[in-house]
């Protein structure tokens, strides 16, 4: 791997990242790399990203920002050989801390010379490509509002889950997967490929990133006095053990919602409107990525 791009969010985490650039081509130049930029813009990303790359041959695609990022760089690079790394800038930066890379810059780095390449599943949920995590209902709604206004950061998705969570109207959810039929509400219900939200929540313990399934993890309506005791066992790895929650392991997947025909979705922290059923895909071992070679370990 000798010519490495860095996809960079200039807008991701609120961090500052004047000095980024410079620090990653000097330190890509002493370890016998060249590095190439690309920087984001919001709009027509993938369709650029994917110009780009067919111009400019590159032996490994660095998204540098947070799960947004790193959605964009995987939607460009699933099915191809060529690996991801990650450079975790956001603010949450959920498939680093799943992959086991370092939250702290200096550390993350290294993964341009030093790495093991770790081949995992994605998701297609509604046609839109996934890599981390999914949800309807409660999260997705947050998420939406959040998108909606000016201000970023954990602070700002707090007030909104707050002054959203009195009013909040869970749906009825009818899912078919390959192996079964549920039906019922649910306060939210996640789509994962992998374990744990950047904020740390483990919606879906124990679970594999390459294990060519995916789990649809569902929290059902509840009782305030039960949200403490749920925020709890969330935070503990404990999902299972709440009488509120239940979790369907498949290949494939069908949600509907009775009488909708549109749902706000989050995927891999980006809000959209997707018609419903949605349906939810699995593409085996689709993606290779740079991983810290002692994290195979783990
Ligand atoms: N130059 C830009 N100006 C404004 N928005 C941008 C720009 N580049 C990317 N974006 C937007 O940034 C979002 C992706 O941000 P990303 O997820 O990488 O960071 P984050 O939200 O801070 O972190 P995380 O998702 O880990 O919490 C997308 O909505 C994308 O459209």
């Amino acid at each position: 791997m000798r010519t490495l791009l860095f996809v960079l969010n200039p807008i991701s985490g609120d961090l500052d990242k004047a000095g980024l650039e410079h620090q990653v081509a000097a330190y890509c130049r002493e370890h016998g790399r060249t590095a190439v930029f690309f920087h984001t813009t919001g709009k027509d990303d993938l369709t650029r990203l994917q110009q780009f790359i067919q111009k400019q041959p590159v032996d490994a695609v660095f998204a540098a920002g947070g799960d947004g990022t790193v959605n964009l760089v995987g939607a460009t690079l699933a099915g191809t050989a060529m690996p991801l790394g990650i450079l975790p800038l956001g603010s949450g930066n959920g498939l680093s801390k799943d992959l086991g890379i370092s939250q702290v810059l200096e550390e993350a780095l290294p993964l341009v010379w030093q790495h093991a390449v770790r081949t995992i599943d994605t998701l297609r949920v509604g046609g839109q490509f996934a890599v981390h995590l999914a949800d309807l209902g409660f999260n997705a709604l947050v998420v939406a509002r959040f998108a909606e206004g000016g201000t970023r950061g954990p602070g700002a998705y707090v007030r909104i889950a707050m002054q959203e969570y009195l009013a909040y109207e869970p749906a009825v959810y009818h899912i078919e997967t390959d192996r079964e039929t549920y039906e019922g509400p649910a306060f939210m219900l996640t789509v994962a490929n992998a374990s744990t939200f950047g904020s740390n929540v483990v919606i879906n313990p124990n679970s594999h990133l390459d294990d060519g399934e995916f789990e649809l993890c569902l929290i059902e309506p509840f009782p305030a006095t039960a949200a403490p005791g749920i925020l709890y066992r969330l935070y503990t790895e404990g999902f299972d053990e709440s009488m509120y929650t239940r979790r369907l392991r498949c290949r494939k997947a069908v949600i509907s919602i009775p009488q909708q025909e549109r749902a706000t979705v989050q995927v891999d922290g980006e809000p959209y409107e997707l018609a419903m059923p949605l349906e939810i895909e699995i593409f085996p071992q689709s993606l290779r990525v740079l991983v810290p070679a002692e994290s195979l370990n783990a």
